[in-house]
């Protein structure tokens, strides 16, 4: 049987940790393209690794692989997406924040047979939060601390003057919906996006956003309310080199891709 064919988009911090396991070796897939800024860079960092793969451009995606694993900036989603989706195929989309306000990707994806995979992310219980919602889930709220240079640069602090330098308390800098969140803090909260797109939508799940000091880790905290259960999680992740992203998220990736082909599934 062919292997499935990976092409990544974006070698940034999650790019290279998901190149790594897929050139080290993942049953029925195999790495078969990335799409990068830096080329040069991308070549120096391959030749390191010792990890043979073409370099190609955004549109030529399509023509290299089954399935783009989206880990780029949040401005070039469209981009990425919609060459592989008018082309029915798939697309493991990180930046959740910018498919919140492109419905229409999904409906590109339903007209041509392609799909939009969206992981678990940086976040936990998407199983249980996409089972409550078979039912009926009454309410889904989170609460995010971050240390101020996991947020830091954020559109909405800057736009409304909000510093977060020294800060020597914790500090919410946000309270309101998820869709309202994702375009705030675009590069910041993927995860209540995706959060929102497993449960009761990006206008009835709401976020608190605290810029904190004392904590080292991105922490979040879900309360979900429902006639199947009512539930509480939470996630505290040990920033990657990239102080905005948790090092759990390419590790989801990387799991995600596994249960494509994998002959056991666990979780939902
Ligand atoms: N869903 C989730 O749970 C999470 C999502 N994210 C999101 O995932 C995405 C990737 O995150 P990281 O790997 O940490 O970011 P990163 O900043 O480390 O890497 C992004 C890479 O994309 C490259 N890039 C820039 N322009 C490009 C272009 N035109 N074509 C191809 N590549 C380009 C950059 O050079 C960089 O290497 C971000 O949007 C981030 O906000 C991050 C953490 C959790
Ligand atoms: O959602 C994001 O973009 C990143 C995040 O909170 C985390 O890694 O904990």
């Amino acid at each position: 049987m062919c292997s499935k064919r990976i092409a990544i988009a974006g070698l940034g911090e999650i790019g290279r940790t998901v190149a790594r396991n897929l050139a080290q070796g993942m049953p029925g897939l195999v790495l078969s393209g990335i799409a990068t800024k830096d080329r040069m860079k991308a070549q120096a960092w391959l030749d390191r690794e010792s990890i043979p793969c073409p370099l190609v451009s955004l549109d030529e995606l399509p023509g290299h692989a089954d399935l783009v694993v989206e880990c780029a900036p949040a401005d070039i989603l469209d981009q990425i997406c919609r060459p592989m989706l008018s082309a029915g195929k798939q697309v493991m989309v990180l930046s959740a924040s910018a498919l919140l306000p492109r419905p229409d990707l999904v409906g590109l994806a339903r007209a041509h047979g392609g799909q939009i995979i969206v992981p678990t992310g940086a976040l936990i219980g998407f199983d249980a939060v996409s089972a409550a919602a078979e039912g009926t889930i009454h309410s889904v709220q989170m609460v995010t601390r971050k240390p101020p240079g996991g947020l830091a640069g954020a559109p909405y602090l800057v736009e409304n003057g909000i510093s977060i330098d020294g800060l020597t308390s914790a500090l919410c800098v946000f309270k309101g919906s998820a869709r309202d969140a994702a375009a705030a803090f675009p590069a910041n909260v993927n995860v209540v996006a995706a959060l929102s797109l497993a449960g009761i939508g990006p206008d009835r799940t709401t976020i608190e956003i605290w810029a904190d000091p004392a904590v080292t880790r991105n922490c979040h905290q879900i309360r979900v309310e429902s006639d199947s259960a009512s539930f509480t999680m939470s996630i505290e992740n040990i920033p990657s080199e990239n102080p905005k992203t948790g090092r759990i998220t390419a590790l989801s990736v990387i799991a995600a891709l596994r249960k494509l082909t994998s002959p056991l599934q666990v979780g939902t």
